[in-house]
């Protein structure tokens, strides 16, 4: 057999996927969902390796618009639906795939390829850094109280069914996609994905459940959750499960906490995926009866490390040499000399002297401002060649409002 990779037909979809789903234990995806990643898979960006007729890798990359500090929405390969047959494993199969992947996503002139990975080790090689980070929470609500601002009470809540919502759902998101580097501008088809509700994964909770607030007759935010009841000997023990909100302002934001957190017959709100400044956490009496955990998100890999640095802002004014290790697409390697600040910047190569040194990984997890470029140095992850240098270029890439991947893909 080759190892090298092909583009998929669409004739061959169901093989191919068979492979990614026995690579994930073989349990057979809910058919509304096997459906729609059919309908948005673009089968001219997927790939895979045969052996005879048999698929025994998978890959694929959507074309994605990603948020990035400043507001700039930049296209992006969102690398998805990763696998290699039990049988092939440890041969080389995903290495030649993303030999293949970055070059393609190089020639489409995309600067950016990200992915969520099933296991954080994977992807670092290929110069994936984790560049976003997602919190996790359960809030008690008999114990925890909120203290909501003046004006929520202006809020008007509203229950609505999640699919005729979608429209006044996908308003609110698509305003809040500039404000906060990370998320993904809607493309045609993927309001269904944040909609996903197959029945035998609600694990004895509801059908999810939308409510919208209003304020002056227009949308202001949106909350999808479900419920699952719950009773014990001493009385009702429901909880929440928080799918996914929306807030324009912060108001609408507290109006919809409250609410999540006073639903009769329920004792907690569970959060499994929220920005790790999200507001919630300065709305709560105790935030340690919430528990909250960080766990890695959305890893960013630079494909075209000058393209990717001009196109993002920078939180203060900076202008440094990068020296910049890259094996896996040396394209990247060398000096780039990085000016800029909150109005923009350019990234062009330079003979110039370095003032740090880094590999396109620890660029990757600093890009979308989440992660700091001091935190990595302090893991020896970044060398600091001029004095002053890093703590400068530190706080120029950081960013006001945390990165943050709103759904898988
Ligand atoms: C974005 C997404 O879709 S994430 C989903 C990823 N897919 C899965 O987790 C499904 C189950 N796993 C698999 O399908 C496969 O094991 C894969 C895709 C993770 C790896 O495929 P393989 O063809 O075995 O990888 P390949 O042989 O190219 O390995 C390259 C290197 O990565 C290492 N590696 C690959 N996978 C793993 C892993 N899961 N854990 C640790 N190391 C790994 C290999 O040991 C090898 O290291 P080396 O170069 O030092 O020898």
């Amino acid at each position: 057999m080759t190892t090298e990779p092909r583009v998929l037909g669409p004739a061959e979809w169901d093989d191919w996927y068979g492979n990614l789903e026995l690579a994930f234990g073989g349990v057979p995806e809910a058919p509304e969902e096997r459906a729609l990643w059919r309908e948005l898979a673009e089968f001219d960006r997927f790939i895979g390796v045969w052996d005879g007729e048999r698929p025994v890798g998978t890959a694929g990359a959507f074309s994605f618009r990603l948020s990035v500090p400043g507001g700039a929405i930049v296209p992006t390969a969102g690398v998805t639906m990763v696998s290699v047959a039990a049988t092939h494993r440890r041969r080389g199969i995903l290495t030649s795939m993303m030999r293949r992947q970055l070059d393609d996503v190089r020639a489409w002139g995309e600067p950016l390829a990200v992915l969520t990975a099933s296991e954080p080790v994977i992807y670092g090689r290929f110069g994936y850094g984790v560049g976003t980070y997602a919190a996790r929470a359960t809030i008690d609500t008999t114990r925890v109280r909120l203290t909501v601002p003046e004006g929520t009470d202006d809020v008007v809540l509203r229950q609505a069914d999640p699919v005729k919502a979608v429209g006044a759902c996908e308003a609110v998101y698509a305003r809040l996609v500039p404000r906060r580097p990370g998320m993904l501008a809607r493309q045609p088809g993927w309001e269904a994905v944040p909609l996903l509700d197959p029945a035998g994964e609600r694990g004895g909770a509801s059908p999810m459940q939308c409510v919208l607030a209003e304020r002056d007759g227009e949308v202001v935010g949106f909350a999808r959750y479900a419920i699952k009841p719950e009773w014990s000997f001493a009385g009702a023990n429901g909880s929440v499960s928080v799918k996914d909100m929306g807030a324009l302002d912060p108001v609408a934001e507290a109006a919809l906490w409250r609410f999540l957190c006073s639903i009769d017959l329920t004792t907690s709100v569970r959060i499994h995926s929220r920005p790790a400044d999200d507001a919630w956490q300065h709305l709560v009496s105790d935030i340690r009866r919430c528990e909250p955990t960080l766990r890695d998100s959305l890893h960013v890999r630079l494909v075209d490390v000058g393209a990717a640095l001009s196109l993002r802002a920078y939180q203060a004014p900076v202008d440094v040499v990068l020296e910049v290790a890259d094996a896996f697409c040396p394209w990247n390697e060398g000096r780039w000399r990085l000016r800029g600040g909150p109005d923009g910047a350019t990234c062009v190569r330079t003979e110039d002297a370095a003032d740090l040194a880094l590999s396109v990984r620890e660029l990757g997890a600093a890009y979308l401002g989440g992660v700091s470029l001091t935190s990595l140095a302090a893991a020896g992850r970044v060398r600091e060649l001029r004095p002053g240098a890093l703590f400068a270029t530190s706080v120029a890439f950081g960013w006001a409002v945390a990165p943050w991947l709103p759904h898988g893909f």
